[in-house]
């Protein structure tokens, strides 16, 4: 750490210096089922949560990279329209979370910085462990190249995929299932898995993937082991079968 470091020195405030009824980071988590997203009214009981949607935002920035040739990354890409107009970035939770994150990006912090940040502060205040943070992200200027992992490919297709990424099977299995705490599958972007629920707890139709969706806990893989997911018992099982490979190596987390 060389000092003076306005980088830091800012990444340090966004994170620690927290006081509670400020518009920080933490206000837009805090509970951990806020959600404020104008555009669908954002108040009442969406089934819905910023903290699930800036963690899927952060993987799926990330999901590009390719390790074999140092491209792509958490480097806020998503947030070209070219980028989430794609298949796999199906859903309007980015747009929501590059609302809030962005606009904590300064000249010394980058907003892929912003995006990391975000997931580390949802993961931790939301019942998650503490993950070591370091600061300086370089923006992308362009859209990376596709390399999400869609709910239809196959098993393999996802190893690979992740393997592309840089995971082994058991970071991508802890990877899926600790992501998988948090949120669901919303009607809107995935009519075919994701019927209307017709929930006055869920006005958005989120079939969650447990009961706890706004905590960090192993429920999900709990409820998969019982078969109790929501999402396993009310819809098409076979086309979200990522569930099923928690299921066969024992979700480790
Ligand atoms: C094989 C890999 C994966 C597949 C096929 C997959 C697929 C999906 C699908 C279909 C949804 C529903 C999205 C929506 O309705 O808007 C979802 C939600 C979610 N995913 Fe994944 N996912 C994968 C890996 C991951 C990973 C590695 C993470 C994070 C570490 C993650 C975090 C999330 C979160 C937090 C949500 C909930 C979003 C919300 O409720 O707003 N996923 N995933």
């Amino acid at each position: 750490y060389l000092w003076p470091s306005p980088m830091l020195d800012e990444l340090e405030s966004l994170l620690y210096e927290i006081t509670p009824g400020t518009t920080g980071i933490a206000s837009f988590i805090q509970p951990c089922d806020t959600f404020s997203f104008a555009s669908t009214g954002g108040s009442g009981p969406t089934g819905r949560s910023n903290a699930a949607d800036w963690i899927r935002t952060a993987y799926h920035d990330m999901a590009t990279h390719n390790i074999a040739d140092g491209t792509g990354g958490l480097d806020a890409s998503i947030r070209f329209a070219e980028e989430r107009a794609r298949a796999e970035n199906v859903g309007d939770g980015f747009v929501n979370t590059l609302n809030v994150l962005a606009g904590f990006a300064t000249r010394y912090v980058s907003i892929a910085d912003t995006l990391a940040l975000g997931t580390v502060m949802a993961v931790e205040f939301c019942g998650g462990p503490q993950i070591p943070f370091r600061g300086g992200r370089v923006d992308a200027t362009e859209p990376n190249l596709p390399g999400v992992p869609e709910p239809e490919q196959t098993l393999d297709s996802h190893i690979a995929t992740f393997a592309k990424q840089g995971f082994t099977q058991d970071e991508m299995i802890g990877l899926v299932a600790c992501g998988h705490t948090f949120g669901g599958v919303q009607h809107a972007p995935f009519p075919d898995i994701v019927p209307e629920l017709n929930d006055p707890n869920s006005t958005e139709s989120v079939a969650h993937f447990d009961s706890t969706n706004t905590h960090f806990d192993n429920n999900m893989c709990v409820a998969v082991l019982y078969e109790s997911s929501h999402i396993t018992t009310s819809v098409q099982r076979n086309r979200v079968y990522f569930w099923h490979h928690s299921k066969s190596t024992g979700c480790r987390f």
